[in-house]
């Protein structure tokens, strides 16, 4: 499903952010993604959003090479892709219901479709009752919920969090990971940046560290 081969990120200002990279994460698999401030976690995972590209080597997301997607495609491609960040950016002028509906609506669905989908995940992250609120009303674990309801609307094939558990207390971090679970349950492959080193070691889970720039473990 993800899969880089020899990939180095080197920015306009020289700073090589990751060296030579080469791993395999199979459709399905739920992999951590670790290492300390500025090793290239944000990097990798803006490499698979497209949001940035190799400056040598391949990524290829679910069999497609990234480099040869045509900019008119990206947005497209996007779709396939739920986010989760630790600061979950929701629209606070707007409901519950309103900020998960969002990647739907410039998806172009039905109301009908936008409808059924948006009960379907805020049920999933057990916020069913709260669609009418706005996320200022809740709190900083209802809101990563409403972030995560959001990430998976669209059904992606690959969910990606970058420190999605950074705010919350350690019931509330095991919370969102059970949520994390269903979804690679059925068939959804999750990559989870995250520094919780008591986290990573509470869930018998793969693990990727990098150090400054470079894989140094995968396993
Ligand atoms: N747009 C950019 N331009 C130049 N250098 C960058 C850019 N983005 C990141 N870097 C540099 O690349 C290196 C890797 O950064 P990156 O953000 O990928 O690390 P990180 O592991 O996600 O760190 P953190 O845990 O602090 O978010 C750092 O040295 C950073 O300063």
């Amino acid at each position: 499903m993800i899969k880089f081969e020899q990939v180095t990120k080197r920015y306009e200002t020289g700073q090589e952010a990751l060296s030579n990279v080469s791993f395999h994460i199979e459709r399905g698999q739920m992999v951590f993604l670790t290492g300390h401030s500025g090793a290239g976690k944000s990097t990798l995972l803006k490499l698979i959003m497209r949001m940035e590209t190799p400056t040598s080597g391949r990524v290829q997301i679910a069999g497609q090479n990234l480099t040869q997607l045509d900019r008119k495609d990206i947005p497209f491609y996007r779709r396939h892709i739920g986010v989760v960040f630790q600061n979950h950016q929701l629209l606070f002028d707007r409901s519950v219901y309103e900020n998960v509906a969002l990647p739907m609506r410039i998806s172009g669905h039905s109301e009908h479709d936008i409808g059924k989908r948006v009960r379907a995940a805020l049920d999933k992250v057990g916020l069913l009752h709260k669609e009418k609120v706005s996320p200022v009303a809740l709190s900083t674990g209802e809101q990563q919920r409403v972030g995560i309801a959001r990430a998976v609307v669209n059904k992606p094939a690959l969910l990606l969090a970058d420190e999605p558990t950074g705010n919350l207390d350690p019931e509330l971090s095991q919370e969102i990971m059970t949520l994390f679970k269903d979804f690679q349950r059925v068939g959804v492959t999750v990559l989870i940046a995250s520094h919780d080193h008591e986290l990573i070691q509470s869930m018998a889970l793969p693990v990727m560290t990098l150090a400054e720039g470079q894989l140094v473990n995968f396993s």
